[in-house]
C-alpha cells in the first residue's frame, strides 16, 4: 500500500515485486526468462526474482508476495511443457483452493520454440486463460507486429508479430548460447519493463479506490 504520510508522489510510489516462473528443458527459454526479468528491473523501484517451476515448491511464498507474476513456456507438442502444466496445474490446490490467492495480480507470459510460428500462439492462449482462473489482470505485449514488410527484418522487436505476449525462436541446432536471437530477448525486455510499469500504475490507482473489492 501506498505510505500516507509521503509527502510527494514518487516517495509515495509502493516498491513493485515482479516474478518470472518459467520452465526450460534446453536453456533456450531461460534465456528469455531472464531477459524478461531484466526488462522488469529497468523500471526504479522494481524488484524481480527469476523462479524455474522445477524449484517452485520453495517458492510458493514469493509468488504470492509478487504483484506481478509472468509465466513462461517452451512450446511443447503446440502447448506449455510437461513440466509447466505440472506447475500450472499445482496452483490449483496451493493457490486457487487456499484462498484464491494471486487474484488481482499483473500476469503476462511468453513462450519460445523451435519453429517461428511452431504453435506458440496456443501455448500463449492457455497461459492467458490460466492467469484469468486466478483472476489476474493479463497484460498483452504492447508492440505492433514487424519483420512483415520488404523493409522489415529478424533483427526487429516482435518479429514473430504476437500480441497476447511475447515469442521467441531458436533454431533447433543451436544451442542456448546462441539463440533465441537478441531481437527476441529484446523482445521479451519490452514485456517485462511493460508488466512493471502497468503494475505501478495500477498500485497507484488501487489507492484511489480506498481498498474497495469488487
Ligand atoms: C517434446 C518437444 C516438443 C516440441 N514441440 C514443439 C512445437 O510444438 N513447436 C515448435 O516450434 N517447437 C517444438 N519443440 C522445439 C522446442 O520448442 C525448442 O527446441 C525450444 O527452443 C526448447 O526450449 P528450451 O530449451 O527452453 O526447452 C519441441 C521440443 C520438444 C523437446
Amino acid at each position: 500500500m501506498l505510505s500516507r504520510s509521503s509527502p510527494t508522489i514518487e516517495s509515495s510510489v509502493p516498491a513493485i515485486r515482479v516474478a518470472v516462473a518459467y520452465h526450460s528443458g534446453y536453456g533456450h527459454t531461460a534465456r528469455q526468462a531472464n531477459a524478461v526479468a531484466e526488462g522488469a528491473a529497468t523500471l526504479p523501484g522494481v524488484t524481480t526474482q527469476v523462479i524455474p517451476v522445477g524449484d517452485v515448491d520453495a517458492a510458493w511464498d514469493d509468488l504470492e508476495r509478487a504483484d506481478a507474476i509472468i509465466f513462461g513456456t517452451p512450446t511443447y507438442m503446440a502447448g506449455p511443457s510437461a513440466q509447466f502444466k505440472a506447475f500450472q496445474d499445482a496452483t490449483s490446490r496451493r493457490v486457487m483452493a487456499a484462498g484464491f490467492k494471486w487474484k488481482d495480480k499483473v500476469a503476462a507470459g511468453f513462450s519460445n520454440s523451435g519453429s517461428q510460428s511452431g504453435d506458440k500462439l496456443a501455448t500463449l492462449m492457455q497461459l492467458a486463460l490460466f492467469a484469468a482462473q486466478h483472476g489476474m489482470h493479463w497484460v498483452n505485449l504492447g508492440l505492433p507486429p514487424a519483420n512483415n514488410s520488404s523493409t522489415g527484418s529478424a533483427d526487429e522487436l516482435n518479429r514473430l508479430g504476437f500480441f497476447l505476449g511475447a515469442g521467441a525462436q531458436s533454431n533447433v541446432d543451436e544451442g542456448p548460447d546462441t539463440a533465441p536471437r537478441e531481437s527476441d530477448l529484446a523482445t521479451a525486455r519490452h514485456l517485462g519493463r511493460r508488466v512493471a510499469v502497468v503494475t505501478r500504475q495500477l498500485a497507484r490507482g488501487r489507492e484511489s479506490t480506498d481498498g474497495a473489492d469488487d
